[in-house]
């Protein structure tokens, strides 16, 4: 078991988390900081030290999407016992798979979202605009990492467009490889500071986050605790200290990323095509055809770009379908299966079978 033991300011805390709390959370508990989440528990950090603790039982039924890594928690005073979820500062969740397109959360309390990719092929504009439209919405502050500078013989090239997607967000042009070059992160990763990375593979995430980790003990290696029964059991933890002391957190959902109802981050990404929008002739303009449509307009002057549009189009769509009720798409499936099958009784009556 790691002997570690971080202040609660190390751990990320922040005044404005104890504003929701009063005297009598604090004489019944502790605050601690999840880094795992398990079956049977929760792995917490807190200037206790570390330790794994019970989920209240209605809590247990929901915990993989109620509680996730990054959150504090209070904990119960010599029980080892959560007693309640502090109100988060950021949250960045995805849609589920399967069909109810439930909210799951996956990382809490980040203070920052590096958004990681190439001087390469890798390089998508529509992607990062998804990225950035998640970390808005997550309330996270994003920053662009574009990697593989001394790869690629005109790194400038992406650094314009990175900056024509995103005017106001830092961009920061990093050689994963080299530690000078990585100082340029330092700003973001100071002591108590929360980040996580996101991007497809090979971008150099982790290269980045192992040059990072330095010389301390990596703490995402398993740890033994014994748990309520005095069984040892072996918890991993999905956020670790960097040497700076920020803290990195680094889930399997992190990979899977799919926008939800980002409507906040949307307006924050795509401020440029909804101002234009609100310049259309007709407030339901469906921006199709140029009769008075702004957008359509500026697509033909050249002042927008139709891959952002078309791209701001397919996210609003994801976002949409997101926040429908499970009845809502039922219903848009049922349409959808009657629209299907009258088209095939058509085709069959066409093909005089
Ligand atoms: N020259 C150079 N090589 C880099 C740079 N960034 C990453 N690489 C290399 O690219 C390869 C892939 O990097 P990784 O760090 O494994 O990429 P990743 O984003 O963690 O990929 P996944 O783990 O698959 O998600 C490694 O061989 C790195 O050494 C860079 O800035 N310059
Ligand atoms: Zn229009």
């Amino acid at each position: 078991m790691s002997t570690q033991i971080f202040s609660l300011h190390q751990l990320g805390w922040r005044p404005a988390y104890a504003q929701h709390l009063t005297i009598d959370d604090f004489e019944a508990g502790y605050p601690a900081r999840v880094v795992g989440v398990h079956r049977n528990g929760l792995a917490v950090l807190s200037s206790q030290g570390a330790a794994l603790v019970a989920l209240p039982p209605q809590r247990a039924a929901m915990a993989e999407t109620a509680i996730t890594v990054g959150d504090w928690v209070m904990v119960e005073q010599d029980a080892s016992r959560m007693l309640r979820l502090i109100e988060r500062q950021s949250l960045i969740a995805r849609v589920a798979a399967g069909s109810d397109h439930r909210l799951q959360s996956i990382a809490a309390n980040l203070d920052t979202l590096f958004i990681v990719t190439s001087c390469n092929d890798d390089f998508n504009p529509s992607r990062l605009e998804r990225y950035l439209a998640l970390a808005f919405e997550a309330a996270v502050t994003p920053v662009v990492i574009l990697t593989k500078p001394d790869m690629c013989a005109d790194a400038n090239h992406y650094a314009d467009a990175a900056r024509q997607v995103a005017p106001s967000v830092t961009l920061l042009m990093v050689n994963a490889t080299d530690a000078t070059s990585i100082a340029q992160l330092r700003p973001w990763l100071q002591s108590g500071q929360t980040v996580a990375f996101i991007g497809s593979s090979g971008v150099g995430k982790s290269t980045l986050t192992n040059m990072l980790v330095g010389d301390t003990t990596r703490l995402t290696a398993a740890i033994r605790e014994d748990d309520a029964k005095g069984r040892h059991t072996t918890t991993s933890r999905e956020m670790y200290a960097l040497a700076s002391g920020a803290w990195v957190i680094d889930t399997p959902g992190m990979r899977e990323l799919r926008i939800g109802a980002a409507s906040t981050g949307m307006s924050a990404v795509f401020d440029d095509i909804e101002t234009l929008a609100a310049q259309c002739r007709f407030r339901d303009c469906r921006h199709e055809s140029d009769e008075g449509c702004a957008i359509v307009s500026a697509m033909a002057d050249g002042e927008l770009d139709g891959r952002r549009f078309a791209n701001y189009f397919k996210l609003q769509r994801e976002a949409v379908n997101a926040t429908l009720s499970t009845k809502e798409r039922h219903e848009r499936d049922r349409q959808f299966g009657t629209m299907s099958r009258t088209a095939m009784r058509a085709k069959r009556d066409r093909q005089g079978r």
